[in-house]
Order: structure tokens, then sequence, then C-alpha cells
């Protein structure tokens, strides 16, 4: 009797027992199971937004390109980038740039059908697909309610701001006809809309692509351009209204091994997106100061160079020990080197951009403000900026003497420079008639292709050393 209860016994503790061992196997199991589905999660979806990353939307574009090709549909993506992202980051802190980011996932969710896609490439790339659209105006209004519903401001760190995105819109089969290239058509879209002043969209096309292959095959020669030494700097002289020269213009040339000789109008603006503009715009500064010494040394008079700066050079952290550097190095008076900054430069972060030319301003260096009255410097700004000349832009000159407003704008921008105590240069000066006009009122300076083309170092020299420049009259009077 005591046995079989005993039995008993042991037998229910070894069920319990068992029950216990099995629910922790569930247990361990579901965890197990649970572990899986997020790592899985983890892997298609993006941590900061929960949106469909870039793997998993790869997977959906070739579920919806699929589903176009057999049921002869056409498919829209747009490829969003926010305008200026890294400035909110650098300014407010990456906390303030992810929630940004979070937002943007949530606002675009928002914009778009549940049968839409939206998903985070990474950084500030976003993309949503539309995968059945009838005509293209469809994939038109969404990109509009995407520009508007991002248009609402946004709150970060306690500010109020105001963002923007820019978006490339590629249609299958029209763009592209697989996942790569419409996305590599987006995507050249994308940057032509950024090109466009940002806040806007761009439809990719047959053209846009063409340039853009273009483009990279230039950027692709340019990386090794400065390596390979195939800049050049040629100089423009100054003169003042007597023909005496006062100065010089570095000019950035490249000697392209197929193309010749490329205009920096080309290719500056691809440097500047891409960042080569710091190394390139350091050897500029170096070797026109390396060349003003070298040109004293051999017993030049003392003039000046200028030496023009791109907004992502201004704007360089290592912008200051770079020139320090190369006035050391050069043995450069600081005094004789001006830096050309534009309006737009300045405008772009006003406070910055004033501490900047203060510091700039300590070491002696003259600043100019170039190609002035084409962007939106207000007077009263103008004023608190550290400048010592500006140079009036050539559009003013070129038909001056035949276009009234256009005197009475010189006129403005001259009497502007005179209250402030600037020098006031003229750019542009092509005929003895805009001379002329510009001497009857009291331009102090001027640079154009009437006095001389900019030139290779040797051929400047020569100029000077012949006090003559191309039988100009202007140049009758130098005093070299
Ligand atoms: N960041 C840097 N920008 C640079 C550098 N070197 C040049 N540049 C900028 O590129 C733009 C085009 O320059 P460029 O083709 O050299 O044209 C200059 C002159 O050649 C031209 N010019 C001069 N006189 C006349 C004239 O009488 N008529 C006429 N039609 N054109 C003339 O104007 C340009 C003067 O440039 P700037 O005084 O700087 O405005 C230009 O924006 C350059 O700034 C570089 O090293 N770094």
């Amino acid at each position: 009797m005591l046995a079989s209860l005993l039995l008993l016994m042991v037998m229910a503790l070894l069920g319990r027992l068992s029950w216990k061992l099995q629910r922790a196997q569930v247990r361990n199991m579901e965890q197990r199971i649970a572990h899986a589905q997020r790592v899985e999660y983890l892997a298609f979806h993006d941590s900061l937004t929960g949106l469909p990353n870039r793997a998993f939307f790869t997977q959906l574009l070739t579920q919806g390109l699929h589903h176009s090709r057999r049921y002869n549909k056409q498919l829209a993506l747009l490829f969003l980038d926010l305008d200026r992202f890294k400035m909110i980051n650098d300014s407010l802190g990456h906390d303030a740039g992810d929630e940004l980011l979070q937002e943007m996932g949530r606002r675009l969710n928002k914009a778009v059908r549940v049968s839409d896609v939206v998903a985070r490439l990474g950084g500030d790339e976003f993309v949503v697909l539309l995968p059945e659209i009838e005509t293209l105006t469809q994939a038109e209004i969404v990109a509009a309610k995407v520009l508007s519903v991002i248009s609402e401001p946004f709150t970060l760190a306690g500010q109020e701001l105001h963002i923007t995105v820019s978006i490339g819109v590629a249609i299958y089969p029209r763009d592209g006809e697989d996942e790569q290239s419409l996305l590599k058509s987006a995507d050249i879209a994308m940057y032509y809309a950024k090109e466009r002043g940002k806040n806007n969209v761009q439809f990719s096309s047959e053209e846009l692509n063409t340039v853009s292959l273009e483009r990279f095959a230039l950027e692709s020669s340019l990386r090794s351009a400065l390596e390979n030494q195939e800049f050049k700097v040629y100089y423009q002289s100054k003169q003042d209204m007597k023909g005496h020269v006062t100065g010089m213009e570095a000019l950035l040339r490249w000697q392209h091994p197929d193309l010749g000789l490329v205009s920096p109008m080309e290719f500056i603006p691809l440097a500047e997106e891409n960042g080569l503009i710091i190394p390139i715009g350091r050897w500029v500064l170096k070797t026109a100061c390396w060349q003003n010494v070298a040109w004293q040394n051999q017993g030049f008079p003392e003039l000046s160079i200028a030496v023009n700066l791109s907004v992502r050079q201004f704007f360089d952290k290592g912008l200051l020990v770079d020139i320090n550097t190369v006035l050391q190095e050069t043995g450069m008076s600081p005094a004789l080197l001006e830096l050309e900054i534009t309006e737009s430069m300045v405008m772009h972060d006003v406070k910055q951009a004033i501490q900047i030319l203060r510091e700039l301003k300590k070491m002696g260096v003259r600043i100019a403000i170039d190609d002035f009255g084409t962007g939106y410097s207000s007077l009263s700004r103008l004023k608190d900026f550290p400048l010592d000349a500006i140079k009036i832009d050539g559009s003013f000159i070129y038909d001056m003497t035949d276009c009234t407003e256009n005197k009475k704008l010189t006129e403005s921008i001259i009497e502007i420079g005179k209250t402030l105590s600037l020098t006031v240069i003229a750019e542009g000066v092509e005929t003895v008639e805009q001379l002329n006009y510009l001497r009857s009122i009291s331009c102090d300076q001027f640079q154009g292709f009437y006095a001389n083309e900019p030139l290779p170092a040797t051929e400047f020299a020569a100029m000077i050393q012949a006090s003559t420049i191309m039988n100009n009259p202007a140049a009758r009077s130098f005093k070299v």
C-alpha cells in the first residue's frame, strides 16, 4: 500500500517535472523564434525608422517589376534626398538628425497609399515605389504631395525648422527595365533636382542620363588631374583708371589630356560637389602665392594677387590653417593676398561667414566680394562684413554704354562702395567706351579683356616686363 502510494507520488512528481521541462522547452523555442524573427526583421528593416531597408526594398522592387512586366503595367520610383541634411546634423546634432529621419518616414507613409512602398536606403535617402500607375500624372501628384507634407515645419531640438527635399522620378519601362537601371535613373534625376535649386521634382530622361555619363567621365578624370599635374593657373591683371597694374587675379585652368583646356565653369561645380575643391583650391592658393613671391624676387613691383574661394572651401574647417600654412611656406605677404568670395556664399550662413571673415582679417589678408550685384546681400548686411573691395559683376558692364539701367546700377554700386570705404573694381571691361565711362563715375580699378585675357604665368610676366598689353592704350602708362 505504502509502496503504491510512493510510486504514485514519484510518478506525479515526474509528470510535473516533465511538464515543467516541456514548458521550458516551449518557452525556449518561442524565444528562439522571436529572436529569429527579430534578426530577420532587423535584416530587412531600418532600425531608426522601421521602414524597409535597401535589401528589403530591392526584393520589393523585384516583385513589383515582375508584376509590371507580367501585366504590362508602368511602375514609378521616387528617389528622395533631404536638402542640407548635413548642415542640420552638424548644427543641431545627430539626435535631431535622427528625429528628422524618423518624422520623414512617418510623413512619407502618410502621403502614399498602403499598397505603395516607402523605404530608407541609408543616410538621408528615401525611396517611394508606386507599383502600378496608369499615367505619369499619378507619379507627379504623389511627388507634389511628398513635397507638400515635407514643407510643413518640423520641430527639432526645440526649434521649428523648414525642411525641403529633392525628388527624382524614374518610370518602368521607359527609364529602366531592371532594378539597377531604374534606381540609377531616379538617382540621376534627383541629382538634377538638386542642381535646379533643390526642393523640386525632376523626371528622368534619356538626355539627363547621357549628360550624367559625360559628367561621370569628367569626374573620374578630375580625380587624377591634380596628381597628373594637369592644372594650370592663368593670370589677369587688375589696373587703376590710369592703366597702372595694381595686381592680378589667379584663374584656374585644366589642361585635360583629351579634351584640351577645360573651363573652370565646367569642373569647379563638380569638384565642389565631390569635395575635390579642397585639395584643388589649396593647390591654386599655394601656386598663386608661390608665383607672386617668385615674381617679386625677380624684381617685379609689389602686386597683389586675388584667389577665388568656393563655398565649400570657405566653410571648410581647415581653411584658416591652409591659408596660414601657404603664407608661411611661400613667404607671401598677407597684405598682398586678396581672397574673392561671392555674395551668395556669405548669405549661405551669415553668422558663420562673419566669423570666418574676421579670422581672415586677423591674418592680414584682404577680402573682396566677387560678382557684386548678382546676389541678394542687403546693404545693411554688407556693412557687417569686414571687407576691402567689391567687384562689380561683368553683366552690368557688358552693355552699360547702351543700357541706362546698368549705368545707373553701376553708379549706385560705386556709391555703396565709397560709402563703405571699399575699393571698387569693375569686372569684364572689354572696350575703351566702358573704361571711359567707369573713369567718369570714379570707379577705382578695372579688370577685363580690354587690359588682357587671363594668361599663363610666363606670358603674363612677359607682358608686365614689356609694360604693354596687346597694343592696348590703357597699358602705355604701365609702371613696372
Ligand atoms: N573656386 C574657384 N573658382 C575659380 C577659380 N578660377 C576660376 N574660378 C571661377 O570660375 C569661373 C570662370 O572663370 P574663368 O573662365 O577664368 O573666367 C574669368 C575670366 O576669364 C572672365 N573674364 C575676365 N575678363 C573678361 C572680359 O572682359 N569679358 C568676359 N566675357 N569675361 C572675362 O571672367 C571670369 C572672372 O572670374 P571672377 O573675377 O572670379 O568672377 C569664375 O566664376 C571664376 O571665379 C579657382 O581657382 N577657384
